[in-house]
């Protein structure tokens, strides 16, 4: 019952400690104490993230929280091996320890636990193998297992729901099952594994290495029976592979170039025109977010030729002959111009310097470019500038791969961000089915796009971003912040000032195109008040009061009413509120009026570090477990 739930939680405090501030006991049903969530009376979920938690689980604790649904303990110092005890929560559903010390092999009594839907025991020192036994979780939906030491092979698993798994850096080899085939690389990376979606399997047994292409049923050539083919059998069935290998890339080629004349013949450019009329009336486009959806559909080479034909210069053959898409780094140029002009296309939206596209390369490359309007400079100056964005390499910038430089078109490619921009995240979507961003979110997303704008400000000290602001935070698969366009404000001309950034621009900022990294700063802190009131910077309610964002804040938080300007999702994690409000300071102090007493960059890095939460240490990849959420809200 809730007393003995109680006097479990009571003995898990004793034993692994962690924050002193980890419940008031006063308050005798444990229901109300912070991380602990009820159900029916009883003890259902318990979340105790960043704590600071030390030492092994107890046995003897769990046996009692019978009803446990999720736990959620990601991202403290826990260590050893886990409590046997595990096994009574027969109802456990969702399992996050990532972020911890728990070593020895993943115990087989987990196994028992058959309701689970989110596992994750990623960033742990887990060792041994993935044991068959996790195709007893018939339910699971998310595996992650990334960033331990296990070993071995990953066995068939026939987990039917299963919709995310992370294996990546641990110790294991072989082949990729069949089933986990059609999963991201980037679930698999950093092991010593091959077949689909990494490089196919090597056999390097023979005389010299020879590449076998994997079949439909997968895996590596059995070892056992190919030792026993004779010379002559091996010679004869290289050279017949090899001989078909050729066939079928001849026939392939053929085809291609049958469809792609098809197809540039078929661009519709009247049409492309109207779209791209069409679109300049949109709203801005971070309220569009993810919404943009099929339909869209036309090719980055139709635009392309729209413009060369516009010009009454050239044709796209032309464009492609001529010039050559530039690389910065050479290991990522895995396709070309042409591959770049047959990609299909969709708008994701206008923005100072022009339009931004999503394009899908005919090898599942996804990229985003962007195409440049008003470039003024010369070529030369253009390519030195551009250079210099190119070089900057941070894990917190939104990486710039190649670009095209012609009289007509100037094109840029970079990394396409699957989640959309922070404010398409923050204010798109506010109906049932959006996901809820908690507080390890928000800071993380705080935190990352500070280390990039101080990594950009670290380069030289007149060197700033100049259009800081939340359609310019892009995200990744799982939620990393990532800056985007920087330096572009230098390409173009006098005659498109980024105008648009009304609500972040510092007050002594009167020339839009004259920045500083203290402006960049106060924009800054106006992002970080955005993500934490949930409210954009220029919100009709705050134009209506005739304020801007900090002003606002600053107002309710004189008048002592600081939980007050807190987005309403963020409210419901009361153990961090100290945390936020400590942000929400720093979000002022960026966003004062006078920039000498603005902070650095660097400074501001330090404090959000600081801040809170061992999620945040610098050498920890946060992994936010969104899902965590949505999973306890669909169950209710
Ligand atoms: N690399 C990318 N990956 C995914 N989406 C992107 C990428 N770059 C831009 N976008 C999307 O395209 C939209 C338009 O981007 P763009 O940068 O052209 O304009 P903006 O950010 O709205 O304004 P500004 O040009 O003033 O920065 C953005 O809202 C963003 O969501």
């Amino acid at each position: 019952d809730l007393a003995s739930d109680r006097q479990a939680l009571l003995s898990l405090r004793s034993s692994v400690g962690g924050r002193t501030r980890l419940w008031n006991v006063t308050q005798s049903t444990p229901c109300s104490w912070a991380g602990v969530g009820c159900d029916q009376n009883r003890v259902a979920v318990l979340r105790l993230p960043g704590v600071s938690l030390t030492g092994q689980l107890p046995t003897g604790v769990f046996s009692n929280l019978t009803k446990l649904r999720t736990l959620s303990l990601r991202f403290n110092a826990l260590t050893g091996q886990l409590p046997s005890d595990l096994v009574a929560c027969t109802s456990l559903h969702n399992l996050y320890l990532q972020g911890n010390m728990f070593s020895g092999e993943i115990p087989e009594f987990l196994f028992s636990l058959r309701d689970l839907v989110r596992l994750n025991l990623g960033e742990n020192n887990f060792t041994g193998g993935i044991s068959p036994s996790f195709n007893n979780f018939t339910r699971l939906k998310t595996l992650f297992l990334e960033n331990n030491r296990l070993s071995g092979s990953i066995p068939d698993l026939k987990l039917e729901k299963l919709e995310q798994i992370n294996v990546s850096n641990n110790s294991l080899n072989g082949s990729i099952p069949e089933r986990l085939q059609s999963f991201e690389s980037t679930s698999f990376l950093g092991n010593s594994l091959c077949g689909q979606p990494l490089d196919i399997c090597a056999d390097t047994s023979g005389n010299g290495s020879v590449v076998v292409p994997s079949t439909p049923t997968g895996g590596i050539v059995d070892q056992g029976n190919k030792n026993k083919l004779s010379g002559g059998a091996v010679a004869g069935i290289v050279i017949g592979s090899v001989l078909g290998f050729f066939l079928v890339v001849l026939v392939f080629l053929f085809l291609c170039r049958k469809k792609s004349s098809q197809k540039s013949r078929s661009i519709d450019i009247a049409s492309i025109k109207q779209h791209e009329l069409e679109i300049q009336g949109e709203k801005p486009i971070a309220e569009v977010g993810s919404g943009l959806g099929a339909g869209n559909g036309y090719s980055v080479a139709a635009a392309a030729a729209a413009a060369m034909v516009g010009n009454g210069k050239g044709s796209e053959v032309n464009v492609a002959g001529a010039k050559k898409l530039v690389f910065f780094d050479k290991a990522s140029k895995v396709f070309d111009l042409e591959d770049l002009l047959r990609a299909s296309a969709e708008v994701l939206g206008k923005g100072t310097f022009g339009t931004a596209y999503k394009a899908v390369l005919e090898v599942g490359t996804v990229v985003a470019v962007k195409r440049l309007k008003d470039v003024t400079i010369s070529e030369r100056e253009f390519k030195e500038k551009i250079e210099m964005v190119g070089a900057m390499d941070q894990e917190n910038l939104v990486p710039l791969r190649a670009y095209y430089y012609s009289p007509d078109e100037k094109l840029l490619v970079y990394d396409y961000m699957p989640m959309g921009s922070l404010s398409a995240l923050l204010h798109g979507n506010k109906g049932a089915g959006r996901t809820p961003l908690n507080w390890e979110i928000r800071s993380a997303i705080a935190l990352g796009s500070a280390r990039g704008i101080q990594y950009l400000h670290s380069q030289g000290p007149n060197i700033s971003h100049g259009n800081i602001k939340s359609s310019n935070v892009l995200l990744t698969q799982s939620y990393d912040a990532r800056v985007s366009d920087f330096g572009l404000a230098q390409l173009v001309g006098p005659s498109s000032s980024p105008n648009r950034a009304t609500g972040y621009r510092a007050p002594e900022v009167t020339d839009p195109r004259k920045v500083s990294q203290k402006a960049d700063v106060y924009s800054f802190g106006v992002l970080l008040l955005e993500l934490l009131t949930g409210k954009a910077p220029t919100h009709a309610l705050l134009n209506e009061e005739g304020v801007d964002l900090p002003r606002w804040v600053q107002s309710i938080v004189r008048e002592e009413w600081t939980s007050e300007v807190f987005d309403l999702e963020l409210l419901r994690y009361q153990n961090v509120e100290e945390d936020m409000v400590q942000l929400l300071q720093l979000g002022i102090d960026c966003a004062t009026q006078y920039p000498d007493i603005r902070p650095t960059m660097s400074e501001v890095t330090r404090r959000i570090e600081e801040l809170c939460c061992s999620s945040l240490r610098e050498d920890q990849d946060p992994q936010p477990d969104l899902l965590d959420i949505a999973d306890d809200n669909s169950s209710r």
